[in-house]
C-alpha cells in the first residue's frame, strides 16, 4: 500500500496541508511510502502514475478566482484512480473558495477514484500575501491531522450534496497580474525552470509571455534576488478589493 500526496501548489501553502494529511496518514497505516507527486512540474508524465485500488492519494489544490486552476485540472485528468480512496483538499487565501471544491470533486471522480473526504483550508493568500500570512497555523495543522486520521477510518463515498459550491461552476477569469523582472535578475533561470506552465523564457527569463502566465505568484515567491514582483498599484487594489472579506480569520472545513 502507498499514500500518494499529489498536489499543486506554486507557492507552497497547499503543500503544506497536504504534507500535514499525508505524513498523519502515513504514520497510522502499515506503511512507509509516500510518494509525491508535483503537479506544477511541467515534463511529469502524470498518466504514467500506478495507483493500486489499495493505495491512499491525498490531491490538493488551491483556489484560483473561485476555481480549480487549468493547469492542475489538466495534469489530474491524465491519473487513473483505479479505485483507489481518495481524500481531495481545496485551499484558499481567506477570501472563499466558491467552487473549487465542487469542482475538484467532479474531476477526481472522472478518474475512478474513490473519494472518501474533504478539506478546505485557508492557506497564505499567494498575490496578497498579508492575508492569512501564518496560515496553516499550529491550530489548522491539528485539526488536519485529525482529518486525516478520520479519513483512514473512512470507507464510504463521501456524498457530493454535503459539499459547498454550485454547478455550472462560476465563470473562470484570469486574474490580470503578470509580474515584471528588474534588474536584480542574475539570470540564474530558478523561474523558468520552475514555472509550471513554462511562461518565463528560460534563454531569457527577463521575458514573460503574458498569454501563458497564470499569476500564481511562483517566480515571485521563489525569486532569491527579489527580481520579480508585480505592479505595487494593481497589488494595492487587490488587497483594498480583498480587505473586507480576507480579514477576518476563516475556519477549516472538514467533509466525510
Ligand atoms: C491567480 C490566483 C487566484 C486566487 N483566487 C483566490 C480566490 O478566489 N479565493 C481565495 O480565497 N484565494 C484565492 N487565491 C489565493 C490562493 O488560493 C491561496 O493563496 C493558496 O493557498 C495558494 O496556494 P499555494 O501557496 O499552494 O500556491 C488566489 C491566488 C492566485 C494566485
Amino acid at each position: 500500500m502507498k499514500v500518494y500526496e499529489i498536489f499543486f501548489s506554486p507557492t507552497g501553502g497547499t503543500k503544506k496541508a497536504a504534507d500535514a494529511v499525508a505524513e498523519e496518514i502515513i504514520n497510522n497505516i502499515d506503511s512507509s511510502i509516500l510518494e509525491k507527486v508535483d503537479l506544477t512540474d511541467y515534463n511529469f508524465d502524470f498518466s504514467s502514475l500506478k495507483i493500486d485500488k489499495d493505495d491512499i492519494a491525498v490531491i490538493a489544490v488551491p483556489a484560483y478566482a473561485g476555481r480549480v486552476p487549468s493547469t492542475a485540472s489538466k495534469h489530474i485528468l491524465q491519473i487513473q484512480g483505479n479505485n483507489a480512496k481518495a481524500v481531495i483538499i481545496c485551499t484558499y487565501g481567506n477570501r472563499a473558495y466558491d467552487d473549487t471544491m465542487i469542482e475538484l470533486y467532479d474531476i477526481v471522480s472522472k478518474l475512478n477514484f474513490k473519494i472518501v473526504s474533504a478539506a478546505a483550508a485557508v492557506t497564505r493568500h499567494s498575490i496578497a500575501i498579508k492575508y492569512a500570512s501564518n496560515r496553516p497555523d499550529e491550530n489548522d495543522i491539528k485539526k488536519l491531522k485529525e482529518f486525516a486520521y478520520n479519513t483512514i477510518k473512512a470507507s464510504s463515498f463521501l456524498d457530493d450534496n454535503k459539499l459547498n459550491g454550485n454547478r455550472p461552476y462560476k465563470k473562470m477569469s484570469n486574474v490580470p497580474l503578470v509580474p515584471k523582472t528588474s534588474s536584480k535578475c542574475t539570470n540564474c533561470k530558478l523561474c523558468a525552470k520552475k514555472c509550471p506552465v513554462q511562461a518565463i523564457d528560460i534563454n531569457n527569463p527577463k521575458i514573460i509571455d503574458k498569454t501563458k502566465c497564470i499569476s500564481c505568484m511562483r517566480c515571485v515567491h521563489i525569486c532569491h534576488c527579489s527580481a520579480k514582483s508585480v505592479n505595487k498599484f494593481m497589488l494595492f487594489l487587490v488587497n483594498l478589493a480583498l480587505k473586507k472579506t480576507c480579514s477576518k480569520a476563516k475556519d477549516y472545513e472538514f467533509y466525510i
